[in-house]
């Protein structure tokens, strides 16, 4: 049964992918996972019609290997999980963890997150880092009917001030290459 929060692994290697567990990552790939600006904007260079399917959002307590990204009082925290669809494909599933008081942040809806981010231009993205996602991802994958495969992920944590906030996106399919 998919429940959410979907729990994600552990390891997550910097943004090099001379690592041998991350050889198998397409070139192609790479320039997605690295990219520095908005995913939103650049997937939605790629398709006609773009939209965000929000899966879930609430208020959990934040998972133990996450707990060292975040000011120590960030006990709970705004969970955020959508799918970014690209002409009716499920390009990616991302996590988000939004500090509560960021009131706009917990209300988005449909709204990418990317938008409020990177209009924002006082955000800061920090260092990127890179994973292989397996058997977390499957009943996901199974609802959407796509293959059991391994796909890769990145996160970064963006900060503003006192605030931090952590942002994940696998990638379930390749993005049109344009
Ligand atoms: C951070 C961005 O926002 C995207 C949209 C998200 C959302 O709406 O929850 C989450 C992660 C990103 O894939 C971005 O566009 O780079």
């Amino acid at each position: 049964m998919l429940s959410f929060p979907i729990s994600l692994p552990c390891k997550w290697y910097s943004g090099s992918f001379d690592t041998p567990e991350l050889r198998m990552i397409s070139r192609y790939l790479q320039s997605w996972l690295l990219e520095e600006g908005s995913l939103t904007a650049r997937l939605k260079a790629t398709c006609e019609e773009f939209f965000v399917e929000v899966l879930s959002e609430s208020r959990q307590p934040v998972p133990d290997e996450l707990s060292r990204l975040f000011p120590d009082d960030e006990i709970q925290m705004w969970c955020r999980e959508v799918l970014l669809w690209c002409d009716n494909q499920p390009v990616v599933y991302a996590q988000s963890w939004i500090p509560e008081s960021l009131q706009a942040m917990t209300k988005l809806g449909t709204t990418p997150l990317g938008e409020v981010l990177f209009q924002t231009p006082k955000w800061t993205r920090g260092e990127v880092e890179i994973t292989l996602i397996d058997e977390p991802l499957y009943e996901l994958l199974d609802k959407l009917n796509l293959k059991h495969e391994t796909k890769s992920a990145r996160r970064s944590v963006f900060t503003q001030g006192e605030f931090s906030m952590l942002v994940c996106e696998a990638f379930l399919l390749e993005p049109k290459k344009t």
